[in-house]
Order: C-alpha cells, then structure tokens, then sequence
C-alpha cells in the first residue's frame, strides 16, 4: 500500500515539474516561430518517451530516438545564441531575469529617458560619437562586458552624459552603462556582435553584440561620421531615428519591461526608417552614408 502510495506520488510531482519548466519554457518563447519549433521538438520527445515506455517497439523506438537526436542537433545550432544566454544565466545565478521578474533598481523614469533622447539629439547634432547602453532589467554585471569601465553610480542627467562623450575627455571612448535613473560606469568595453562585421563599425557592433546577448537592455548609438541616431534592440539596429522617435521608442520599451502596458516596441521596417536584423544574406547597407534626421 505503502509503495504504490509512493510510485503514485513520485509520479505526480514529476508531473508537476514537467509542467511547470513546460510552461516556464512557453511564457519565456515569444516569437511565433520558435514556439512551432519548441512544440514539435517536445511532441517528439515526448512521443520517444511513450514509445520506449508503453510500447514495446525497439525499431520504431530506436528510429524515434534518432529523430530526437537529429533535432537536438539542430536547434542547439540554431539556438546557440538563446541556450548560451540560458547557461550564461544559470551559471551567474541570474534566475529573477531567466523568470522574466522585473526589479524596480531597473525601471527608468519619464525624466530621465526625456534627457536620454535630448543628450542623444544634441551628440547627434554635434557629430559626437556615443553608446549608451540601458539595463532594463538583464542585470548587467561586469563580467558580462570585455571591459567593465569606471564606476561612477551618479544621478542620471544630460549634462553628464554629454560631459562623458565629451572629445578629449579620458571617458569617451567606450559605451556608458545605464540603470533605472543612475549612470552606473563608462568607458565599458562590449563584447561584438559576431554577424555583420563587413556591414557595421566597432561602436554599432558593440551595440549589437550586447542586445544580441542580453533581451532586456537596449543601446543608442551616436555615430561620429554621420551624427546617425540609431537603437539597437535583440541584435537589431533601426537607424536613422530623430529624437523624437528615440524617446517614443524608449517609452515602449520603460512600459513593456514594467508590464503596464501591452504594446511591444516595435522595431520594423518602416518607410522612414531601416531596421536591419543581423543576418549576414541581407544585402549590406552603407553605414557611412545614412544622414542622421537631426542634421537634415
Ligand atoms: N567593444 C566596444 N565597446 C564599446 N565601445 C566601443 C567598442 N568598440 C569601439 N567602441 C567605440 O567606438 C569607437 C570606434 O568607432 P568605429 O568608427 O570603429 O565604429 P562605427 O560603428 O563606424 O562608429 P562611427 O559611426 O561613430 O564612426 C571607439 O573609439 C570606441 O569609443
């Protein structure tokens, strides 16, 4: 009695664990594409699981099993980029970001990215190289950067920022590190983005490298050639933006990351502006060439 008490028992929590990780997996997926492939590939698995155990069919068995090996393979090479950032986290200890948990250290006021898009329209207008990235909530931590910068944990305003990507200033060079309303360090060294290397500079592949690591956080780019304002989100780019447009954005993003509204900001080709994804088929686009909005 005692043992059938305990089988019945071991059986239902490991019911509930399959569920829960099942759902923590489906409420992490958002686009539609990789959930079709994450539910064909737990279909498949639990498919060899009922065959090798209610079944009794060692070749179909041994076929299924095969399948399940072969797409193993092939979604750990097409999500290579989505299962190091799962390890990347776990290993870090990061499991409030893997939970989607927002905290409130990360959330940015109205203010402060009001003065984000003004520092970011003035560098624009003054040709004045910048990249400034913003942790709305991937809990960014030193050892996530190639060069984590110097500290500087001040208040967060236009002036210093424009004071930081200030030419001949020791702390220009590098990205500034923003979280919630406080300018956390500068002179932070990304680590690149891998794809596009022909297509984009080191500053714009900074900016992808980091957004293409990390889901919550965003990067706006200030190029030095062009004076281009660009946002760069999930290892995309759209360029050129105003900083009008820069601040509609930012203001998506404050209200998606806090869950207070449904809306998604949304990165999409539009007429006015270029969203360029970093598939390297794509056919290449001049950088160098874009006029920023500010200076036309
Ligand atoms: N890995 C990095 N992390 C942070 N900042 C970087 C990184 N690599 C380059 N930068 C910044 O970008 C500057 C060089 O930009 P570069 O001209 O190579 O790129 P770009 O994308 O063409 O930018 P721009 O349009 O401003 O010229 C460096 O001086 C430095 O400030």
């Amino acid at each position: 009695m005692n043992f059938w008490w305990l089988i019945n028992l071991r059986f239902l929590l490991d019911a509930l664990f399959a569920s829960a990780l099942g759902v923590l997996l489906f409420s992490r997926v958002k686009e539609p594409r990789t959930l079709w492939l994450l539910r064909g590939y737990l279909f498949l698995v639990s498919l060899a699981w009922f065959v090798q155990r209610y079944a009794n069919l060692p070749i179909t068995s041994k076929l299924i099993d095969a399948l399940v090996l072969a797409c193993s393979l092939s979604l750990a090479i097409l999500w290579q980029g989505e299962l190091r950032r799962l390890m990347e986290l776990l290993g870090t200890g990061r499991l409030a970001v893997l939970l989607g948990n927002t905290q409130k250290e990360f959330e940015a006021n109205t203010s402060t990215v009001t003065q984000l898009s003004e520092a970011a329209g003035r560098l624009s207008q003054k040709r004045r190289g910048a990249l400034i990235v913003l942790d709305m909530g991937s809990d960014l931590r030193p050892e996530d950067f190639l060069y984590a910068g110097v500290p500087i944990d001040a208040k967060f305003s236009t002036e210093l920022l424009l004071n930081l990507f200030a030419s001949e200033t020791p702390l220009h060079d590098g990205a500034v590190l923003v979280k919630g309303n406080r300018i956390i360090s500068a002179g932070v060294i990304l680590p690149l983005s891998r794809q596009s290397i022909s297509r984009y500079g080191t500053r714009h592949l900074a900016a992808l490298g980091i957004t293409e690591r990390f889901e919550r956080c965003i990067c706006v780019v200030v190029s030095e050639e062009t004076g281009t304002l660009s946002l760069a989100n999930q290892g995309r780019l759209e360029r050129p933006i105003t900083s009008s447009r820069l601040l509609d954005l930012l203001k998506e993003f404050m209200s998606s990351s806090t869950g207070s509204a449904v809306t998604k900001p949304n990165l999409a080709v539009s007429s006015s502006t270029k969203s360029l994804s970093y598939n390297p088929e794509e056919a290449s686009v001049d950088l160098k060439t874009d006029l920023s909005p500010e200076q036309k």
